[in-house]
């Protein structure tokens, strides 16, 4: 592979823990480098104590990275790395587009989820809102205390220009923080998506106490869900079972450090979503996305009765007992 140019500037759009340690990295990459923050207290200590007690605590940041909280600012750089959870992605899109007057700039989409609203994918919503962008989707096994302690890390980085991808790659990329190139946007985004769903699930048999091979069993037939979803989406099946599908999947949901996986494990112990939810400043996509795959999984007539149990499960619609009733209920089926 050529080795791409960095971009000359990068804005970080999204100031929660995985903005802040993908804007940490790119800072100590030498690369010019701004975080956008909602929070004013996030601004002021980024910039005054250079660490993010709200959503990364305990982590130094570069002193040369800076936060501020005007998208207009932000939108003047030469790319942009958008980390803004899913549901709140498609105002704040709409007024960088209008930050950059319509240019046509590189976006490396880093969210894992889908919106609620609509069903539709980022790369939907960002091309929806400033179609002129150039899109790219940054996504695999990576929890950002990990990165941005510097432990080694690896992702897939898709984007349809392989000159593009490059230029990502040498923006992000740092010997701990390794990114693999694709050109399957949709495989890449969709597996982060999903695997926050199916998370959940994860956290539920371990809340519930079902045992490691019950989990087992989830992750190996929750990934056949996610191939099936895949497929119909027009994913590619190597990267379903690359670091943005499976090696995400592997990860999040069999750790406890997970917010979706914790979030599983509360409701498996019996606890209210609601409660679980107010104890939390940070966010759990799952939770929102589960209702979303459900149904373009109807749509693409792909069957996901994981997905669709924690959708039901989320809604309030059924128990955490209903749920696991109903899935060890369904009939002997031929493993493919
Ligand atoms: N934390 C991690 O290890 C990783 C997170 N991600 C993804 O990155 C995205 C952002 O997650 P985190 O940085 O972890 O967030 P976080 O949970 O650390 O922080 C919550 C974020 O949501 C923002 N927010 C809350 N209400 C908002 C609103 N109304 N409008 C705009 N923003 C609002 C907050 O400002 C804050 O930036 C998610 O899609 C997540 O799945 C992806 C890879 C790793
Ligand atoms: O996406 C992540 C790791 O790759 C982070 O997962 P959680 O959002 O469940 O913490």
């Amino acid at each position: 592979m050529n080795p791409g140019t960095p971009f000359a500037s990068l804005g970080v759009v999204g100031g929660g823990a995985w903005g802040t340690a993908l804007a940490s990295l790119c800072a100590a990459n030498g690369v010019p480098t701004t975080l956008w923050a909602r929070e004013d207290a996030v601004i002021r200590a980024v910039n005054d104590a250079h660490e993010n007690t709200a959503f990364l605590p305990g982590v130094p940041l570069p002193e040369s990275l800076k936060a501020l909280n005007s998208l207009g600012m932000a939108a003047e750089n030469e790319a942009l790395l958008f980390v803004v959870p899913a549901q709140f992605a498609r105002p704040v899109l709409a007024e960088l587009r209008s930050g950059a007057g319509g240019r046509a700039i590189p976006v490396a989409l880093c969210s894992k989820g889908i919106e609620r609203a609509t069903g539709m994918l980022m790369t939907e919503v960002l091309h929806e809102v400033w179609p002129e962008a150039e899109p790219a989707v940054l996504s695999g096994p990576s929890f950002a205390r990990d990165v941005a302690l510097g432990m080694p890390t690896a992702v897939t980085l898709a984007a349809a220009d392989r000159d593009l991808g490059s230029r990502w790659v040498a923006t992000v990329g740092a010997a701990h923080f390794r990114p693999y190139l694709s050109d399957d946007l949709t495989g890449a985004e969709l597996g982060g998506a999903v695997k926050n769903v199916l998370a959940i699930a994860a956290g539920v048999v371990e809340g519930k106490g079902l045992g490691e091979s019950a989990r087992a069993a989830l992750i190996a037939r929750g990934f056949a869900e996610f191939q099936r979803l895949g497929v119909a989406l027009g994913a590619k099946p190597e990267t379903m079972a690359g670091l943005s599908g499976l090696g995400d999947l592997i990860l999040t949901a069999s750790s406890a450090h997970s917010r979706n996986m914790s979030l599983g494990i509360e409701l498996g112990k019996g606890r209210a979503l609601d409660d679980i939810l107010a104890e939390r400043n940070t966010v759990s996509e799952g939770v929102a996305t589960a209702g979303a795959i459900h149904a373009l999984a109807v749509k693409a007539g792909a069957e996901t009765p994981i997905c669709e149990a924690v959708a039901a499960l989320v809604a309030g619609e059924k128990s955490v007992d209903e749920i696991i009733a109903a899935l060890l209920a369904r009939p002997f089926r031929s493993e493919a």
